[in-house]
Parts: structure tokens; sequence; C-alpha cells
């Protein structure tokens, strides 16, 4: 029997309860020997072999990290390569090296080597659902219903050996943007939110099998 991973969602600000209920689920169909809790603390974030770090608002959790004196504890871990991360949305955010716009507040966790540029569709009134064929790196999810609300995309990879684009989407008249992407083995980063498709639980368990479980 493999040893018990432990997945730690940030659960500072955001929609962390989301992922907690979609990984557990997920850990369960699949018979995963993995548990699941919110980090708020260090101590609960040593528990953990990986981290998520969900959507919300970025500058906010950055706020909260610091005045809580969080923040150092939550740069150690990211930046470890026997940890792994996965951002979404905001989190996506949080963990980036360089900010296109809106940098003025706040203070990343530059793990990611790639420029993001933040609200890059617009206000909450342009989020939208886009069914995405994602078979390219999950076999045979061809069709997963994936959310972005005032959603971030990656502007500009820093560090092309490291940084790989997973999926782009078309954004108005513009090039075509980079929604998901992973970092060596151990960064995932999506600017959607996979925890809010409806019951739809197959990125939670890719990411599981991948990066926590064979990681
Ligand atoms: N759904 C989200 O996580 C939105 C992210 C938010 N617009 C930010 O800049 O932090």
């Amino acid at each position: 029997m493999t040893r018990k991973k432990c997945v730690g969602v940030l659960a500072l600000q955001g929609a962390f309860q989301e992922h907690i209920d979609f990984l557990e689920r997920a850990a369960l169909e699949n018979c995963y020997n993995v548990t699941v809790i919110p980090v708020r603390t260090k101590k609960e974030l040593h528990l953990c072999d990986s981290l998520v770090i969900p959507g919300g608002e970025s500058t906010t959790m950055s706020l909260i990290a610091q005045r809580t004196n969080f923040f150092d504890d939550l740069y150690t871990f990211v930046h470890s390569s026997q940890k792994s991360v996965w951002g979404t949305c905001a989190g996506l955010i949080f963990i980036s090296d360089e900010l296109e716009n809106q940098n003025e507040l706040i203070k990343t966790l530059h793990l990611l080597h790639a420029r993001v540029k933040r609200n890059a569709f617009g206000r909450q009134a342009q989020s939208f659902t886009k069914v995405c064929d994602f078979s390219e790196f999950i076999p045979e999810c061809t069709d997963f219903p994936a959310t972005f609300i005032r959603a971030p995309v990656i502007d500009k990879i820093l560090d092309s050996e490291t940084v790989k684009p997973l999926y782009t989407i078309p954004n108005n008249d513009e090039e075509d943007v980079i929604v998901a992407a992973q970092q060596g083995s151990n960064v995932l980063v999506t600017s959607f939110h996979p925890e809010l498709a409806d019951d739809d639980i197959r990125f939670h368990e890719w990411f599981l099998k991948k990066f926590v479980v064979d990681f």
C-alpha cells in the first residue's frame, strides 16, 4: 500500500470548498489513498504533499497571507520540488512571476515563469462556460465544461524550457490565449474553474492521478 498522500486546498478566501468536495469525490471514486484538507495555518500546510490554490480574489488572498504571517511558508512550500501545486484562476495569478496589469496591490509567490493578464476577458458580465476538448492531455476528455469567471490568461511564457501550454482559446479578435499550462512535473495552472463544472470531476481525477498519486 502506498503512503497516504495529503492534498491541501488553500482556504484563506475564495472557492476552496468546491475544490475540497470535488477532490474528495475523485479520491473516493478512484480508491486513491489520499486525504483532502483545508489549509489556513503553517501546521496544516506542513501536512501536505500538494496544494490547490483556488479561485477568488488574488489580491485579497495575498494580503491575508501576508497579514497572518503565512506568506513566507506558502512561498517555501510552492518552491519545493517535492511538492505539487495547482493554481486555478486567482490561484494562477497568486503564483505567477509577473502581472501584465493590476499589479500594484498584489505580492505574488513568483513560482510560475510566466506573465499573467488579470481579467483578460472582461468583467463578471463577460464570464462564460466553454466546452473544451482536453483529450490531448486528459485521455478521452473531449467535452469538459470550463467556466471562466473574470479569468486571467497567460500573456507570455518567460521560460519555454519549463512552462508548456496545455490549452489555448480565442480571445475576441486577438490571438489565441493560454488558459492551461504545466511547469515542470509539479505545477499546473488553469484560468478556469474545474471545481464549478456541474458534477464533472474528470479534471480533478486527472490532477490527483498525475500530480499527487503518481507524482
Ligand atoms: N474567478 C477568479 O478567481 C477571478 C480572479 C480575479 N479576477 C483576480 O484578479 O484575482
